[in-house]
């Protein structure tokens, strides 16, 4: 790939064009930075250049900047790597430059990308640009004066809906708004800008500097009350997050003291906050994000992918329709099978009330509902089958059931089908061994509901071909989730390693710790929901059914709770019968319900495992560690055996599947940041007092003794890395 540049051609009408080049998003990396000086230095002191117009190549006009920089600065620790734009560049070289400067802005302009254009005279854009400051999903705020000049644009409150909620938007509002000075065809795009960057120097349209604008600001009475509601929104949405208060801070500094005072708090204020972990770990979800897109032997190798028009989904139950739905929004034809009229309805009224909870929600319009309804057709037999492209089977988890299934898609599917399973726990082969269709045969493991969720893991056999999984891949993409490799166990990856989340959580209660303390704490902590909520979500019937396939799978290292089996006894079911170990009420939140408190008891007593008959005294900090570090050890496996193509991987998969914090980088991200050597001692000590349940695995003690992070890849010595 050729180096990232900056280019300048002068035209004869005297207008300098200085072009970003550094594919495939304009990234500002630190020579994109030091180009633009030049350029802009060089553009001010010609005196055949009249104005300037700045651009980026590609359909592209930024991304924003450089975010392996990011990378750089958390690795070194060295803050310095950041090179000064907001000043040097975007203050004295753009905004007060003596000849007037346009920004022609075409696909996005984002973060860095935007505030460059921010500091223009002037932004003419291509019809459905993204435009928007992004910065604090990467745990920092606008570093280039985007905190200031966003709300002289469009106003305060848009502005910090933009930014405090990472919202995007298209040119087209951009004008509305007056961020946007013009939307022209792509074509005029250069035209326009050149002929308005010469108006502007002959004074034929107004020459303005965004930072010294006040005219939307409103009064600062009225201001402070927008930022008041702001900061308790802030709190409520994104408790562990300081650039959430941070940014609001920057801007206030700029409405009391002025735009340039805001200009330096926002700088000093960015260098503090990307060197914090929560920067840390945001950033490197960004990347492990996008390299689940890169699968050795699968994306490297020069296939194409088949397209896939015609899906057919096996099981109307929550899962089946929650398939289907995510398949028809994205505009995917969809064949919804059930064994009998009564399912079928049901499943099909499920993936209409989904559908129609979008348009409520305003996450989709009704006509585009109404298409998506088009797309699906119910039936009965396999007639349909005979053209389609994918099936994905989602019924209940039995062997028998699902071979017979998958023995009869084998005659009524085409030869080039792909034969998926949504099975959350049962070995491929096994579901496949009555086939001779294994190379088709792949997991397309959602998470419920599964029109909502954005991870899909990819399970893979040793059998399945590599043209199999780029095509599930690509269709994962296309329905918007963020599919991961993974290899065959029990569990795959997300279910596999955190297995021993909700049996922690039972082990502690049963070892005297209060359940509804267990929960706060691990709210505390980030996840959304603790994990005996989480048990009251998913039902006991089901929490009964796959403890009982970890329980066999391993033996070593399972608690028996008699937990679940009390409370079903008792007539509790969690949510789904109003009756859980919370109580449910419409239009309000869970309250914890204190007639479980014998249920409990009883369970303490069968368990006996209280030291000296006596409940253990944790502090919080303990409660998340004796319940994720058993994760960790777990998650350990998972790397040793090969599951994932890389950490990272099980570090997207546990933000996108267990709702792990982001800015805590995933549950090996953030295992490492706590140090190795720490989650084996502790473990060592709780294996020690409570039993084999915290027993620290071979590869975690390994790399603890060795000093060797957790995230470093496996070598091929010490790993079987069959499944992948
Ligand atoms: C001081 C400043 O205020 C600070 C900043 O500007 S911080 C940066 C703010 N900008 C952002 O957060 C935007 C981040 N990027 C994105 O959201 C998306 O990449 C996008 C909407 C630009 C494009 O999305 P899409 O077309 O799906 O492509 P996507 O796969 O995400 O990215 C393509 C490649 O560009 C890279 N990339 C995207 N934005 C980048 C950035 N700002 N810096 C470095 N690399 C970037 C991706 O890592 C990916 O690389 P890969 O091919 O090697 O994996």
């Amino acid at each position: 790939m050729a180096a990232p540049r900056v280019t300048m051609e002068v035209g004869n009408d005297g207008v300098a064009i200085i072009t970003l080049i550094n594919p495939p998003v304009n990234a500002l990396a630190i020579p994109i930075v030091a180009g633009l000086k030049d350029k802009f230095e060089e553009a001010t002191s010609r005196d055949d250049v009249k104005a300037i117009v700045l651009t980026g190549n590609g359909g592209r006009f930024s991304g924003g900047f450089d975010i392996n920089v990011f990378q750089k600065v958390h690795g070194a620790g060295d803050v310095s790597l950041m090179p000064d734009v907001s000043v040097e560049l975007v203050v004295n070289l753009i905004e007060d430059c003596k000849k007037p400067i346009v920004a022609a802005v075409e696909g996005l302009a984002l973060g860095g990308g935007l505030e460059l254009a921010m500091g223009c005279h002037a932004r003419i854009a291509a019809p459905k640009t993204q435009l928007g400051l992004p910065e604090l999903t990467l745990g920092v705020i606008p570093g280039f004066g985007g905190t200031q000049r966003l709300p002289r644009l469009v106003g305060l409150s848009k502005a910090i809906e933009m930014m405090l909620l990472s919202k995007s938007i298209t040119s087209e509002e951009g004008w509305k708004l007056g961020l946007i000075d013009a939307v022209v065809t792509s074509e005029e795009l250069l035209k326009v800008s050149r002929l308005w960057a010469l108006d502007i120097a002959a004074r034929r349209k107004p020459w303005i500097r965004s930072l010294h604008r006040t005219d939307k600001l409103g009064s600062l009475s009225e201001a402070r009350e927008v930022l008041k509601l702001a900061r308790l929104q802030a709190k409520k949405t994104a408790p562990n997050m300081p650039q959430h208060q941070a940014c609001l801070d920057v801007i206030e500094e700029g409405i009391v003291h002025g735009g340039y005072s805001g200009v330096l708090k926002e700088a000093k204020v960015f260098k503090e906050l990307v060197m914090l972990d929560t920067s840390r770990g945001l950033v490197h979800v960004f990347f492990a994000q996008r390299a689940t897109s890169k699968v050795p032997n699968v994306t490297d190798i020069g296939l194409k992918p088949r397209g896939v028009r015609k899906v057919a989904v096996i099981g109307g139950g929550l899962m089946g329709s929650g398939i289907a739905t995510a398949h028809i929004l994205n505009n995917i034809y969809v064949v919804l099978k059930e064994v009998n009229s009564e399912y079928l309805l049901k499943g099909i009224k499920t993936i209409e009330a989904n559908v129609r909870g979008l348009v409520t929600r305003g996450k989709l319009t009704q006509d585009k509902a109404n298409n998506a309804l088009k797309m699906l057709k119910g039936v009965l037999d396999y007639s349909e089958f005979k053209d389609v492209d994918m099936v994905i089977e989602a019924v209940i988890e039995s062997v028998p059931l699902k071979q017979k299934i998958f023995s009869e898609l084998e005659k009524a599917c085409p030869p080039h089908c792909i034969l998926a399973t949504n099975t959350s726990t049962i070995d491929l082969n096994i579901v496949g061994e009555k086939t001779s269709s294994q190379d088709r045969i792949i997991g397309a493991h959602f998470f419920s509901p599964a029109h909502v969720m954005p991870l899909l893991e990819i399970v893979r056999t040793e059998r399945t071909s590599a043209q199999v999984i780029l095509d599930l891949m690509t269709v994962g993409k296309i329905i918007k989730k963020v599919p991961v490799v993974v290899g065959n166990c029990t569990g795959f990856a997300v279910n596999r390693a955190f297995f021993p989340y909700s049996q922690s959580a039972r082990l502690l209660v049963s070892l005297g710790v209060d359940v509804f303390r267990i929960d706060s704490a691990i709210r505390s902590f980030g996840l959304p929901i603790g994990p005996f909520q989480l048990l009251d979500l998913a039902g006991y019937g089901v929490a009964a059914a796959t403890s009982k396939e970890f329980d066999k799978a391993f033996p070593d290292r399972s608690f028996q709770s008699p937990l679940v089996d009390l409370l079903l006894k008792s007539g509790r079911n969690g949510k789904a019968n109003g009756k859980g170990l919370y109580t449910y009420e419409k239009g309000s939140k869970p309250k914890p319900d204190p007639s479980v408190l014998p249920i409990i008891e009883e369970c303490r007593r069968l368990s006996n495992i209280m030291p000296g008959g006596k409940p253990i005294s944790v502090t919080e900090k303990e409660i998340v560690e004796m319940i994720l570090f058993p994760v960790v050890n777990e998650s350990c496996r998972v790397l040793e055996e090969g599951i994932v193509v890389r950490a990272s991987d099980l570090d997207d998969a546990s933000v996108l599947g267990m709702s792990f914090p982001s800015y805590r980088g995933g549950i090996v991200f953030w295992a490492d940041a706590v140090g190795a050597n720490y989650v084996y001692t502790s473990l060592k000590k709780w294996s020690q007092l409570y039993g084999n349940f915290f027993k620290p695995s071979r590869f975690l003690e390994e790399r603890a003794t060795k000093g060797i992070p957790l995230s470093a890849p496996v070598s091929s010595s010490s790993t079987s890395r069959a499944r992948l």
